[in-house]
């Protein structure tokens, strides 16, 4: 009995003290189940349905006034039911991911310590250097990717220390809802380097050290004894960075020696590269008449400007005519040869020389020189795209492209309302944080979100299941093509730059797809029976290979019903009893129908195939 009662927890989210896993509390579990597991009592008679629990779930989010109390329902529901947190999120995705996500996160992240309740990662002190390794071995289960931060950077809300925890928590919960990564085996992780945050240092209620942010050669070495440490406890481990302040270095330093991957500046490269491939068709300007002003010349300003460099050489330009399409902008003003002062080394590459000695500062004045096609936002700075600007890019283009990029909402260059107000309906359009549908002109616009969310989850699940041992450019600009091509018709004669939210699982798909292959064709992947089979197999073997939250709940039912059967076997008590009725009908639908529950295959956007 006791084996089989260990037997029985192995589909189970384990509590690391062996007490009952959390999800052994779930209301749906029958009386005979719970008295398996030794629940019973613990939790009210009634038995629910999903489809009540839902109900319940989404009664009391609505009840919650405010986001960030919206935001820590779903975090305690993430860590007492996930299967029903994943299931509630798969069913209302486009709701819920702001919640989780950006805009909620970045409040979330502000007052991390403040509100701080219950263990959701791992955190590593620059105290622990020399002990990384030990103290990684504290993380109860097998991993297969990680998302890390010092928290230097977190959206655009600047150095928060260790409160970023926020970002990895809740990249990693789309990792599981967008791309089917078992949630077991996701290591949210946050570095504690210290932080220039002067008022966090002075909280008494933050909870990182209170030491200035550490020097970069101290931040290089911890890096090298992490990257070793984590890759040494999982070899095949997919490391994500992200919300670093200056990303490049550890980008350059680990990029062939790990698989790793820099969300700010890759998966963003990527995303923007997506939308803008269906943003220029519908634009109609060729790749050598765009003029594109990037507002923020930092990790995602590089990034960006980088893979549409790449995309327009594809096109045909040179690489110099390429990169001669792109004006960037700093806080100290248009990057240029001749500025006063040192330029940051990932300026270089895109920094002008044709500005004939003459230093522009502002925004309205770089746009009048420029005469722009394309306006891009990654600044951290809300509203920078004032009603002229936007005004002037509609004088100046048919359809010009507006994309502010940068997060929380607080920080988007401007509002979608703004955007189309004073574009008179004309701009192509994306924001980094979600905006909500406008009516003008008597139609209903439906703005894109450019957001990395759309990508990074296929470039790490591609990277696990080819097994890559890096991830190469190939891989990263090839998540771009498949999103790009995961547009519906319907989507696209709507003008959607990016698919619709609620099918992201089905996009995660031809992402990892497209991203398997890219590795192949790089000889980098170690998973060799993948490229013998179709695109179709592959994107079939995708799906089966990615967590359902629907199906992991059947699992664990049927694992019940199995145990139940051979208990019943093995019993002298009661031989005749037929396992199913010994769970008092663990395989219906508890309602006393009989019937199985059809959640598995009604719910949205994991459908097989393509629409
Ligand atoms: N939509 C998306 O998927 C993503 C959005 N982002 C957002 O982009 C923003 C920037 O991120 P990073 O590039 O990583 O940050 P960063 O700190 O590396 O770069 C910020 C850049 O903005 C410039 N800047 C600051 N104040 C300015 C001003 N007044 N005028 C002009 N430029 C100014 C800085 O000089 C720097 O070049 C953040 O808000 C972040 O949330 C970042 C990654 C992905
Ligand atoms: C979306 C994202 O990665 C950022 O704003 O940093
Ligand atoms: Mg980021």
């Amino acid at each position: 009995m006791a084996n089989l009662h260990t037997a029985a927890h192995n589909h189970r989210i384990r509590h690391p003290t062996n007490l009952p896993a959390p999800t052994d509390y779930d209301t749906s579990l029958t009386l005979e189940a719970r008295k398996f597991l030794k629940t019973y009592g613990l939790t009210p008679p009634g038995v629910d349905t999903f489809e009540k629990q839902s109900e319940r779930c989404l009664a009391i989010l609505n009840s919650r006034k405010t986001p960030i109390e919206k935001y820590q329902y779903l975090s305690v529901l993430r860590n007492t039911n996930v299967h029903l947190f994943y299931r509630l999120l798969a069913e209302n995705v486009k709701e819920l991911t702001p919640l989780i996500y950006t805009p909620t996160v970045g409040e979330a992240c502000q007052r991390w310590s403040e509100l701080y309740t219950q263990p959701e990662g791992m955190y590593l002190s620059f105290e622990d250097r020399g002990n990384l390794h030990s103290v990684i071995q504290n993380w109860p289960h097998d991993v297969e990717i990680t998302v890390v931060t010092d928290g230097s950077r977190i959206l655009g809300l600047g150095d928060l220390g260790i409160n970023g925890m926020g970002i990895p928590v809740g990249k990693l919960s789309l990792y599981t809802a967008c791309a089917g990564i078992h949630p077991l085996k996701t290591l949210p992780l946050c570095l504690d380097l210290g932080t220039s945050n002067e008022s966090f240092r002075n909280d008494p209620l933050y909870l990182g050290s209170r030491r200035e942010k550490v020097t970069a050669e101290e931040e290089k070495d911890f890096l090298d004894e992490m990257m070793a440490a984590l890759t040494e406890r999982w070899p095949g481990i997919v490391i994500q960075y992200e919300d670093f302040k200056n990303p490049f270095p550890s980008l350059e330093r680990y990029q062939e020696t790990y698989t790793m991957f820099n969300d700010d500046i890759q998966g963003t490269g990527a995303v923007i590269l997506g939308g803008f491939i269906n943003a220029v068709k519908q634009s109609g300007v060729a790749p050598a008449d765009q003029r594109a002003v990037f507002l923020g010349a930092g990790s995602a300003g590089v990034g960006v400007a980088k893979q549409l460099t790449e995309f327009f050489m594809k096109e045909g330009l040179s690489e110099d005519d390429a990169k001669r399409r792109f004006w960037l902008v700093d806080s100290q003003g248009l990057v240029t040869n001749d500025r006063p002062g040192k330029l940051a080394d990932h300026k270089i590459y895109f920094s002008r020389d044709d500005n004939k000695g003459k230093q522009y500062k502002t925004l309205e004045e770089i746009v009048e020189y420029v005469k722009p096609t394309i306006l891009m936002g990654l600044s951290t700075i809300g509203g920078a795209f004032t009603p002229k600007i936007l005004s002037r890019m509609a004088e100046m283009n048919d359809r010009p492209v507006i994309f502010p990029l940068s997060n929380p909402s607080s920080k988007s260059e401007c509002t979608f309302e703004e955007a189309i107000k004073y574009t008179n309906g004309k701009c192509l359009f994306a924001s980094g944080s979600p905006f909500p549908t406008l009516n003008f002109g008597g139609k209903d616009l439906v703005p894109g979100q450019g957001n990395n969310m759309y990508v990074f989850p296929g470039i790490g699940l591609g990277a696990i299941l080819s097994k890559a041992v890096s991830v190469t450019q190939n891989m990263i600009y090839s998540s771009a093509e498949a999103l790009a091509t995961s547009m519906l018709p319907t989507e696209l004669q709507d003008h959607w730059l990016y698919p619709d939210i609620r099918r992201i699982r089905e996009v995660s798909v031809i992402v990892t797809r497209g991203v398997i292959r890219a590795a192949q064709r790089d000889g980098v992947d170690r998973e060799l029976a993948l490229r013998n089979i179709s695109d179709e197999e592959l994107e079939e073997y995708i799906r089966q290979r990615m967590y359902d939250p629907f199906t992991e709940h059947e699992k664990v039912e049927r694992e019940l019903v199995d145990l139940a059967e051979k208990v019943m076997t093995n019993s002298p008590m009661s031989p005749k009893v037929k396992p199913a009725d010994a769970l008092g009908g663990a395989m219906t639908n508890g309602n006393g129908t009989g019937q199985r529950r059809s959640t598995v295959t009604s719910r949205p956007g994991t459908s097989g195939g393509r629409k």
